[in-house]
């Protein structure tokens, strides 16, 4: 210990951060600002929560607040705060590395392309290294709440891949960061300008922000500081004033100090919840893009909770289940305990109404969006769609709600886009027909073209197309709708109800008639393969189809199965053979090459599937034996 200066090195990631930071944020420079007023802010937060169970940590001087000043001179501005504090190992700790995680992933998401990796940025989180951008040189002093006034330190950096650390005798708790500004920063020095970012970017924060008031001053002929303190922000957390109190852009910009985000929201639901369980104000936004982790279940950092205006915990993920990850906002309970963990918040039957509640108005904003505003939510639907699928199986009590809500690429459908809803469906479907018809399949494409929608194509019928991952858990969910079932084209003996005619079973019988000792004959020679040979209608243009039998499980889930490193139980596929087709005819005359005709065709109807064949050299060598076999 003692009043030794040490420098060091950033971590490696900093100076990466830096770096880009400053060349792709420098047209939103004054977000500076924004980000060391809510540090300020969140070491006020941190101090108010600690005091809860140390009043000592107070010492004299409980009014917590914000200042902002500036020295025309000096060209500095200075950030002020009176909250917890860092010691010289926190300092060392937080202000050289980046502790967050998702880091990585972060890093490797960066494209090059600066808008993009500015949106990026601003998602991670710029925070403290922001002051950079303005600046190029950066004075932190502090002391720790609690510590001696001996135990200050000051930490000091160009940005330039090196900062120090020294001792400081500092009789005031709290933190004052010193920006030197860059040379082509004098606008900054202004009151007025100052000011004016500060009520665009942090009206809403919680705490008194001050600033010196100034008066204009004859004499200098300029304004000048009176000496005297003003709060420059209505120090009100914006949920918690009335509705009608707050603009859109209000709301907007309080979006992006809570999400990082820097575009505006796609849309927000802000309520007062009175009476029942629980009393508690919701403010909760839907973002416009999805984040760079949207399909980590497990980061969930979206909500903020307060209690009485206290702030709590951030990503208190016991307020929003996984499938509502993408929501960010704040909660803010009146009947909580202020010393609440994330333990307490798992067991408390407040927490769950709280929970409840809240999935219930985003599902409404949902809702509402989808029948007033259609481009919204098709937009809402391709940024987060695969995530809300997941509360099929989440959240039981609301699977009507969003069963409605779902939205499907089909075969009536403009392209990969998922636009049609099940209600869609539903009035589209033809006369006699019972069931919701889907297909599911790893791609888009593999789906359009799947040999099993070509009897539909021929009927007519529409059928949904499925190839999002979550798909196939999600329908283990989803069995029907407003009372039709949910079938799939590719399992079972396909059956289309009233909308199979008289002159379809006719031809059907004959068929099989026709081709009992051709059946045989496959099933004999595929017995290892297959459970079932048989003739279909499903299929116009197509050979052969494979199908999973009515209780074992489709082809593609066995698949995915096997990619998560799961077991599949083994149960075989049925063959099904196109009678109508020249190959298949063959078949009833073929006999030197019967063996090779039945095993193309098998592996065919296996590839046309999406699946991979166990013996691929064997199909390559038997396809080239029939083809020799073609006179040239
Ligand atoms: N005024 C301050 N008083 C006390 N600690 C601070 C202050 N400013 C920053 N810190 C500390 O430095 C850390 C890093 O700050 P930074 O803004 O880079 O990231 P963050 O606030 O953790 O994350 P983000 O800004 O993405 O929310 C903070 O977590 C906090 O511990």
């Amino acid at each position: 210990m003692g009043a030794m200066k040490e420098t060091m090195g950033f971590q490696t990631e900093v100076k990466q951060l830096l770096h880009l930071m400053i060349h792709s944020l420098y047209s939103n420079k004054e977000i500076f600002l924004r980000e060391l007023v809510s540090n300020a802010s969140d070491a006020c937060d941190k101090l108010r929560f600690e005091a809860i169970n140390n009043a000592g940590l107070f010492e004299s001087d409980s009014e917590l607040k914000i200042r902002v000043s500036f020295d025309k001179e000096a060209r500095t501005i200075t950030i002020e705060d009176n909250g917890i504090g860092l010691s010289r190992e926190d300092a060392i700790e937080h202000l050289g590395t980046i502790a967050k995680s998702g880091t990585k992933e972060f890093f490797g998401k960066l494209s090059g392309d600066q808008q993009k990796d500015a949106a990026l940025i601003g998602q991670f989180g710029v925070g403290f290294y922001s002051a950079f951008i303005v600046a190029d040189k950066v004075t932190v002093r502090s002391r720790k709440a609690g510590l001696p006034a001996a135990q200050g330190m000051e930490w000091e950096s160009k940005g330039d891949g090196e900062f120090s650390v020294e001792a400081l005798e500092k009789a005031d708790r709290g933190t004052q960061i010193i920006l030197h500004l860059k040379a082509d920063e004098e606008e900054l020095l202004s009151g007025w300008k100052l000011k004016s970012i500060l009520t665009k970017y942090s009206d809403h924060i919680s705490l008194p922000i001050q600033m010196l008031k100034e008066e204009w001053d004859e004499e200098a002929g300029g304004m000048k500081a009176t000496g005297e303190w003003e709060n420059v922000n209505k120090a009100n957390a914006l949920w918690a004033r009335a509705k009608s109190d707050i603009t859109p852009e209000q709301y907007n910009e309080f979006y992006k100090t809570i999400s990082f985000d820097f575009a505006d929201p796609l849309a927000y639901t802000h309520n007062r919840v009175e009476g029942g369980r629980s009393e508690y104000t919701s403010l909760l936004y839907v973002p416009a893009k999805a984040p760079y982790d949207l399909w980590d279940r497990n980061q969930q950092k979206g909500i903020k909770l307060y209690v009485k205006r206290v702030f709590i915990m951030d990503d208190a993920e016991q307020l929003m289940p996984p499938y509502m990850r993408f929501v960010k906002g704040v909660i803010d309970s009146a009947d909580l305990p202020l010393n609440v963990s994330r333990e307490i918040l798992q067991e408390s039957r407040d927490v769950k109404a709280i929970r409840e509640g809240s999935v219930k108005k985003v599902l409404g904003l949902l809702e509402d969006m989808a029948a007033n505003e259609a481009e919204k939510y098709a937009s809402f639907w391709a940024e987060f769609g695969q995530v809300l699928k997941e509360g099929m199986g989440d959240d039981p009590a609301n699977k009507e709600r969003i069963a409605k809500l779902l939205r499907f690429a089909s075969t009536q459908s403009e392209g990969e886009a998922q636009t049609v809803s099940l209600a869609d469906y539903v009035a589209r479907m033809k006369e006699g027909q019972e069931k919701i018809y889907y297909v599911t399949a790893d791609t888009y494409a593999a789906a359009k073209y799947s040999p099993h929608l070509e009897v539909f194509k021929k009927k007519g019928v529409e059928v949904l197309l499925l190839s999002d991952r979550v798909d196939e858990w999600m329908l283990s969910y989803l069995q029907d709708f407003e009372g039709k079932e949910l079938q799939s084209c590719a399992k079972g003996g396909l059956d289309l109800g009233a909308l199979e005619d008289e002159n379809d079973k006719e031809t059907k019988k004959k068929v099989e008639d026709e081709f009992k000792d051709v059946l045989k004959k496959v099933e004999d020679l595929l017995k290892d393969r297959i459970k079932e040979a048989r003739v279909t209608l499903r299929l116009t243009d197509s050979p052969a189809c494979i199908v999973a039998d009515e209780m074992g499980m489709s082809e593609h889930l066995k698949r995915m199965l096997k990619q998560a490193g799961q077991n599949a139980p083994e149960s075989k596929p049925i063959l099904e053979l196109n009678p109508e087709h020249p190959f298949i005819q063959r078949l009833k005359i073929e006999t030197s090459h019967f063996d090779e005709w039945v095993n193309v065709l098998f592996d065919q109807a296996v590839l046309a599937e999406g699946g991979q064949l166990d013996d691929p050299a064997g199909f390559v060598r038997r396809l080239n034996m029939l083809l020799l076999t073609v006179k040239a």
